[in-house]
């Protein structure tokens, strides 16, 4: 199976799945200045306020907060999107002590953590599996973590994160909206890329929100007390550095909303 470590990390994924080579692979380094400013993006809409989160999970690569994606009562609509998209999970990436974690960079720098809410095409596609294969079945939105004061709303993630250490262990996680883990502004660049993990499908209608989100060194310090390997597992190899360097970017436009 793929990992983040030496052998089975980001640079031997295509050894299993080529099209990590592919034309529109994610993540990438955004560059303000070459952004195409687009009049015509309108702005992101975030429909949470009937959001149902079941429950969180360490499933070996981050920690997932898993949505009831059966009807449109979490939903994320409008700038590239022609339909609305279902909330399905969020999850995060982040880095070791003192180094950075995040996937997307821009103009080659890093922020601490980036979070990824995962939507899906229930217009277009009968299930999440079938719209993870098609070019326009997902949409994530990422924001940036970048440290310094503490999240006032984080806590209840990190408060959360020793009930799921392990690899494999699922907890209940009822009525959190992600709509307070939201900078103020949800200006964005947006680009056609992929899942950034395994299978690396080419299916993501990517929104990668400007301003970042402000937490504490502690809070995210708290991500790393999480293990990549199971409770049964002998050695404990802590969870951090679970992120994909930029890819090329090979011909694609990235837009800007204002
Ligand atoms: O559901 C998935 N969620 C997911 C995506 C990313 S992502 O980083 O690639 N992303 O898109 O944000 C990272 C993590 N994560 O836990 O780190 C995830 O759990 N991935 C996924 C999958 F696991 C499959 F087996 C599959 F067939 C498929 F179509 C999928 F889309
Ligand atoms: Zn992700």
């Amino acid at each position: 199976q793929w990992g983040y470590g030496k052998d089975d990390g980001p640079s031997a994924w295509n050894k299993n799945y080529p099209v990590a080579d592919g034309d529109r692979q994610s993540p990438i380094d955004i560059l303000p200045h070459q952004a195409r400013h687009d009049p015509n993006l309108s702005p992101i809409v975030l429909n949470y306020d009937r959001c149902t989160s079941i429950n969180i999970a360490n499933n070996g690569n981050s920690v997932v907060v898993e949505f009831e994606d059966s009807d449109d009562r979490s939903v994320i609509q409008g700038g590239p999107l022609d339909n609305p998209y279902r909330l399905k999970q969020f999850h995060f990436h982040w880095g070791g002590k003192g180094c950075h974690g995040s996937e997307h960079t821009v103009e080659g720098n890093s922020y601490a953590s980036e979070l990824h809410l995962v939507h899906w095409n229930a217009v277009k596609f009968k299930t999440f599996g079938e719209a993870a294969s098609a070019p326009d079945g997902l949409a994530v939105l990422g924001i940036f973590l970048e440290t310094g004061d503490e999240h006032r709303w984080l806590h209840m993630i990190t408060d959360a994160l020793y009930t799921v250490k392990f690899k494999g262990s699922v907890t209940d996680f009822k009525g959190f909206n992600p709509k307070c883990l939201l900078p103020s502004s949800l200006h964005y660049w947006t680009y056609l890329g992929s899942l950034t993990t395994p299978p690396l499908h080419e299916s993501v209608i990517w929104i990668v929100v400007k301003e970042p989100m402000i937490v504490s060194e502690k809070q995210l310090g708290k991500f790393r007390t999480l293990v990549f390997t199971g409770e049964e597992e002998d050695e404990r190899t802590r969870m951090e550095n679970n992120f994909r360097p930029p890819q090329l970017l090979k011909g694609r436009t990235v837009r800007s909303s204002n």
